[in-house]
């Protein structure tokens, strides 16, 4: 097992003194992804979907349950899972910097590990389908499907074991979507990188997920192989979410 997240959670407290709120994003949680598969997130706003994958990622310690990745638990400190686990979010700018050339952005978390390879960073480039002379270039200069597949090389530099992939082609035109998520089919099998795959749009999830899991109100109401979850899904709200689609 890659992840497991055991029971989990996550409740904040907001509002003024006196008149405190508590919202739970997430209610006991329970979800794994195993060896090189991808687990698809399914739900809606505020569902808890972005709460999960901070939690998967070791950004957001959970008020109760334990989270565990290659079956130990979270180090104390983050950084030692760095290089391990990667994400690639809706707008390419949360992960990579306008004012960093892209071959410094794809470079990044190899310096954090210590480690300088810039043949590494082009073989990057080159996999991710985009020209190696691109390296020299800043976000801006790029289009969005370009700027994705730049946090794609950015996230896959340091050969992690686990990606999360927060609403990753959302923001992309339709044709460009299919590109990205072929492209990260290819890279899974090369790789063999196990995912979390967030979306509201179970079209997409339906094209890249092994399993769906939905999130209702903070709580997984339904897991399940995803040939079944769109054939016979089992709980109600999973048959409302379809029968939008
Ligand atoms: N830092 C925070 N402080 C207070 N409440 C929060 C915080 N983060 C999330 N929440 C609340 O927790 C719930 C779950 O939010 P979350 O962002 O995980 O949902 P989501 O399914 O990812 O939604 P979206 O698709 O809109 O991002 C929401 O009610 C949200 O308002």
């Amino acid at each position: 097992m890659i992840l497991e997240l055991d029971n989990v959670t996550v409740t904040f407290t907001a509002g003024p003194p006196f008149r405190r709120e508590h919202v739970h994003a997430m209610r006991g949680v329970s979800l794994y992804v195993a060896e090189g598969e991808t687990l698809g997130l399914v739900g809606e706003s505020g569902s808890g979907k972005t709460t999960a994958s901070r939690v998967a990622l070791g950004l957001q310690r959970p008020t109760a349950g334990a989270v565990r990745f290659e079956g130990k638990p979270f180090p104390k400190r983050r950084r030692e899972l760095a290089g391990h686990m990667q994400a690639v979010l809706q707008h390419p700018h949360w992960s990579l910097n306008p004012r960093m050339r892209v071959g410094a952005s794809v470079a990044e978390p190899l310096a954090v590990l210590g480690e300088k390879a810039p043949d590494r960073v082009h073989e990057m480039l080159e996999r991710v389908g985009l020209e190696a002379g691109l390296a020299t270039r800043y976000p801006h200069e790029l289009s969005g499907g370009q700027r994705q597949r730049v946090s794609i090389a950015r996230a896959l530099v340091t050969r992690p074991r686990f990606l999360v992939f927060d609403e990753a082609v959302s923001a992309l035109d339709v044709s460009v979507q299919a590109q990205i998520l072929n492209l990260i089919k290819d890279l899974q099998r090369e790789f063999g990188f196990s995912a979390l795959f967030i979306s509201h749009d179970l079209g997409v999830v339906r094209y890249i997920a092994d399993r769906i899991a939905v999130m209702r109100g903070g709580e997984v109401v339904e897991t399940a192989d995803t040939a079944t979850f769109y054939t016979a899904p089992a709980h109600e709200y999973s048959k409302r979410l379809l029968e939008a689609l």
